[in-house]
């Protein structure tokens, strides 16, 4: 059987979802969605020559004073006349430096009497000091933000002070939720025998809860080809997930329910593990993505792919999750053909997998900071070994 390697799986899945349409939202809305094009300054910042400091305009050429006070400059509220030989002004931090003036002398290092000023400290050392040059963090035309960039709370600020009031961003994301099995049944309800309280649908909405997504919870769908049709066939969505019935057991009808509903597979089992049986395509003008329904196994391809796709949609340039490294605790086994997403602490500096990693195991997930990302085939590997990892909580 053919299993497809992850990142070929994730290339598929982005050339199979288009990107959603774009939308001008005032600054506060803005906050975590992707940006739809350049973000250019419409503004010089600083626009003038500032003060960064409390204290006193003066040319630097009279130094070590001392000088007499001739007005004063505050942030917004400019001195208008000039600096000549032997003057000051009284300044403030980020008020305009007056004409003539090309350094502050901090007040802590001023002694005042009436309008006479005298050096009481070091004063600055050079031209320029304690003053913030116009232009000094952008100037008109400056890129501020590049299409693809996420609106990060940094981002947004240097728009505003950019001069936008507004942003082009990619709409929010309409995501169907569906947790398929005859099994499940709602978190919290009284449970009994064979019972299972449902959590992949939870988790899903979770993994989503800092994206630009609106649920559509399918809730929980028995195992029945005509319910999972109809249910499917009438969601109104840009993504459909399902959990569940995606292997090849006689119950595992996601598939023939896709198609029965009118949609297309494009591919089917990854070289991945765990979350191999995950299936992915589309379904009218919604793409599809069926996770496994072992909860470690839907977490991770919710992690590798549904997240992921999500950001892409949105407009993200760089979709994908971000990996880091770490010593590894203790000594690993060669890998075989799947990549290996092993849950994973970080104590003191260095990765430890738990010692059972069944794709079934939500408690040994929980306790987990990292996934410890073993490729195909990667040789045994020593404690001490520096191993990529996926920061998960
Ligand atoms: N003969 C084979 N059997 C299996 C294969 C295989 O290749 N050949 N693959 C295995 C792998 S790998 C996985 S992963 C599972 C995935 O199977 P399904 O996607 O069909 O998942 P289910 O059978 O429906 O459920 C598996 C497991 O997870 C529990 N589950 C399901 N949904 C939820 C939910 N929403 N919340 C909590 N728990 C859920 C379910 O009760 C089962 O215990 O197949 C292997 N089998
Ligand atoms: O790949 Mo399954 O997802 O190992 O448990």
């Amino acid at each position: 059987m053919q299993l497809l390697p992850v990142a070929d799986a994730q290339s598929r899945l982005f050339a199979l979802a288009p990107r959603v349409e774009s939308e001008t939202l005032p600054l506060r809305d803005a906050a975590g969605r992707w940006a739809a094009q350049d973000i250019l300054a419409n503004r010089t910042q600083p626009a003038a020559d500032l003060s960064a400091m409390d204290g006193y305009a003066i040319r630097f050429a009279d130094m070590p004073g001392p000088w007499t006070v001739i007005g004063e400059s505050a942030a917004g509220r400019a001195f208008d006349g000039e600096v000549r030989t032997g003057e000051a002004v009284r300044i403030f931090t980020g008020a305009a430096l007056p004409a003539g003036a090309d350094t502050v002398l901090i007040q802590e290092e001023a002694a005042r009497a009436g309008e006479a000023l005298t050096l009481d400290g070091e004063g600055p050392p050079y031209l320029g000091r304690n003053t913030r040059a116009r232009g000094l963090d952008f100037t008109i035309g400056d890129r501020l933000v590049a299409k693809g960039d996420r609106l990060t709370p940094a981002r947004i600020a240097v728009a505003a002070t950019g001069g936008h009031g507004t942003l082009g961003v990619n709409r929010r994301i309409r995501v169907a939720v569906a947790a398929t099995g005859d099994e499940l049944v709602p978190p919290g309800s009284t449970t009994s025998g064979l019972a299972l309280p449902e959590s992949n649908g939870i988790m899903i909405a979770a993994m989503l809860a800092d994206l630009p997504v609106d649920i559509v919870d399918l809730g929980i769908l028995p195992d029945r080809l005509e319910t999972l049709r109809d249910a499917f066939a009438a969601a109104r969505c840009d993504l459909l997930v399902t959990t569940g019935g995606a292997s090849v057991g006689d119950h595992d009808l996601v598939r023939p329910a896709i198609e029965a509903a009118g949609g297309v597979i494009d591919f089917w089992r990854i070289a991945l593990r765990p979350g191999k049986p995950m299936m992915a395509g589309r379904l009218r003008d919604a793409t599809v993505l069926s996770l496994p329904g072992n909860p470690v196994s839907a977490f991770v391809t919710a992690t590798l792919f549904v997240r992921p796709l999500v950001a892409h949609m949105a407009g993200a340039r760089d979709p994908l999750p971000q990996t880091t490294h770490a010593l590894l605790g203790e000594d690993l086994a060669a890998n075989n053909a799947r990549t290996d997403y092993m849950r994973a602490e970080i104590r003191d500096g260095r990765a430890y997998a738990s010692t059972i990693q069944d794709s079934s195991m939500l408690l040994t997930l929980a306790r987990s900071t990292c996934l410890i990302v073993r490729p195909g085939n990667a040789p045994a590997a020593k404690a001490g070994d520096s191993a990529e990892i996926l920061v998960i909580a």
